[in-house]
């Protein structure tokens, strides 16, 4: 039977359809965190006055960068750090205290720096704490269900899988992929310098990423090594994508995620070719019958041994490949890039660290033994990652009311604690906070500051880094084998702007004036 409407009718429901809608949105936008915000402020709790739709979105200006335009080579002044992209939550934090609450789309915030309750939420192991959930609506189409986005019972039985393959043993293992990644960087920077006469004017950004994309690869993908960097490649490009349409306060509304616009189109065809990509190699192994020992091949056996309808193994192992990359790409790439532009603009580390290189590896090649011994070069690595933190915020999402400390935290509120912020607290770090001097980590970080749980670059408690292993071995390899072979400074071309992308990165890349030792 055929349903036929007059226009009346037609009119009617499509009024009745957009009132609807605009109930949906009020809901979402406005009554929600309007009633977390009210339970909150009972306990106390208060923070800025939120505008209609938006909430205090537009005074937190998220993902923009301070640069300083225009650069003359000199190091760049101390507070333009990472932790001054955060100045409206410093500003935040003096007026309401170290717990305040803003509203963010359809988020209500809950903002932390109080140390107690900062170590209960970092430690706290119940399932009613996890990922925020609008962290997989926003970056769904980059990390679908993995580990990254995943909570309870499903998290769990990822991080059993992924956990041993990224054990220090595994990662000894891992030293020669590791140190032949880093000697293609050191050989592409010495042509480049006899091309040049001398010296080069390096963007070291792209170099970073081939390195740590290299590595990664590798690590993952063994002998599909080279399909490997055609997926990572793939997924740098969606990255892109979302930055460019979807990590925005637009992405956080449902209906801009569905709606088929240039963005969206682009992102769905990527999400495609990398997950048909990815199934390629899988299947590749499962007809070959390799016998590879990687990290491909743990995810595969994982979800064999779990039961899973094969749409559910397809997901499972094409969202934690993704997983992967996101975790370990950009964050090593990044931290390295940092890493590089602060000895640039401090020769006597870069001094003292080269030395160190030198008379540990004898002017060789570094390997496991050798970067153990490198504790001037671990104490450099430290003290970059107090500044320059690349995972600046770590968010939670309350799944049932919960306490921490006096606090009632109710059902649905997003928790932030703020990695840059805590950095950065000269009571924590004393008067020298904004500084680059990594001698505050000679004895190690508890001799470094008076809280250590609050140095966080690799998180803490259950869901603490697996990486922080692999990332560490790569940064000493790269930077020990770098800083024995060449000397560098910062190029007058170095604009700096830490922006808040995915992770915290040079908006204008570094640029560095690099001759060969
Ligand atoms: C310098 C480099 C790196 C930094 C700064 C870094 C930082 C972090 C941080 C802060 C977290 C915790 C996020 C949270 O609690 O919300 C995390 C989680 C994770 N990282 Fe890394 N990471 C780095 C490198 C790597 C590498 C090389 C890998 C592996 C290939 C990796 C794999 C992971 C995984 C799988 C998780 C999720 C753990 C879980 O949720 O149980 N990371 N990383």
């Amino acid at each position: 039977m055929e349903l036929q409407f007059d226009t009346k009718t037609c009119i009617s429901l499509a009024v009745l359809g957009f009132i609807g809608l605009l109930q949906l949105l009020y809901n979402a936008l406005v009554a929600k965190p309007r009633r977390l915000r009210s339970l909150l402020s009972k306990q106390g709790i208060s923070g800025p006055p939120p505008s209609l739709l938006l909430g205090n979105a537009m005074e937190m200006k998220l993902g923009q960068s301070t640069a300083v335009k225009a650069h003359t080579g000199e190091p760049p002044v101390s507070h333009n750090c990472a932790a001054s992209l955060f100045g409206f939550f410093d500003k935040w934090r003096k007026q309401y205290g170290e717990l305040f609450t803003c509203s963010l789309g359809n988020s209500q915030i809950l903002f932390v720096t109080q140390p107690d309750i900062v170590r209960e939420i970092t430690t706290c192991t119940s399932f009613d704490l996890g990922k925020a959930s609008y962290q997989h609506q926003v970056l769904g189409p980059l990390l679908g269900q993995g580990i990254l986005t995943s909570n309870g019972a499903v998290w769990a039985h990822q991080r059993k899988i992924l956990a041993p393959e990224l054990y220090m043993e595994k990662v000894k293992g891992m030293v020669n992929i590791i140190t032949e990644s880093a000697i293609t960087v050191a050989d592409s920077w010495k042509s480049m310098i006899e091309t040049q006469g001398g010296t080069a004017d390096i963007k070291i950004d792209q170099y970073m990423r081939s390195f740590s994309g290299d590595v990664i690869s590798k690590a993952c993908f063994s002998s599909n090594y080279s399909k490997g960097e055609e997926i990572f490649l793939k997924l740098r490009l969606l990255q892109e994508a979302m930055s460019k349409y979807g990590i925005s306060i637009a992405g956080q509304l449902p209906a801009m995620r569905y709606l088929p616009t240039k963005g969206n189109r682009e992102k769905w065809a990527l999400e495609k070719e990398i997950r048909n990509l990815i199934l390629e190699v899988v299947k590749e192994r499962t007809t070959v019958d390799a016998n590879e020992k990687d990290l491909l091949q743990m995810v595969l056996e994982g979800a064999r041994d779990s039961n899973l309808s094969q749409e559910e193994t397809d997901r499972f192992i094409v969202d934690n490949c993704k997983n992967i990359y996101l975790a370990g790409f950009e964050t090593t790439a990044v931290s390295a890039t940092w890493c590089l532009m602060l000895l640039a603009s401090n020769q006597e580390w870069q001094e003292r660290v080269r030395a160190e290189a030198l008379s540990v590896c004898g002017g060789g090649i570094p390997n496991a033994d050798t970067i153990r011994k490198m504790k001037q070069l671990t104490m450099v690595i430290n003290e970059s990652l107090r500044l320059y933190p690349p995972v600046t915020i770590m968010s939670r999402e309350v799944f049932n009311d919960m306490k921490f400390g006096d606090i009632t935290v109710p059902k649905g509120v997003n928790i932030w604690t703020m990695v840059c912020t805590l950095h950065t607290d000269p009571d924590i770090w004393g008067p020298d906070a904004f500084k680059f001097n990594p001698d505050r980590f000679e004895n190690g970080i508890t001799g470094a500051c008076k809280l250590p749980h609050l140095y966080m670059p690799f998180g803490v408690g259950p869901r603490v880094c697996l990486g922080q292993n692999l990332a560490t071995v790569e940064l000493k390899i790269l930077l020990s084998l770098i800083l024995s072979n060449f000397a560098f400074s910062l190029s007058p071309k170095y604009t700096h702007g830490p922006v808040l992308r995915l992770v915290l990165e040079p908006e204008h890349g570094v640029d560095l004036l690099v001759r060969k030792l």
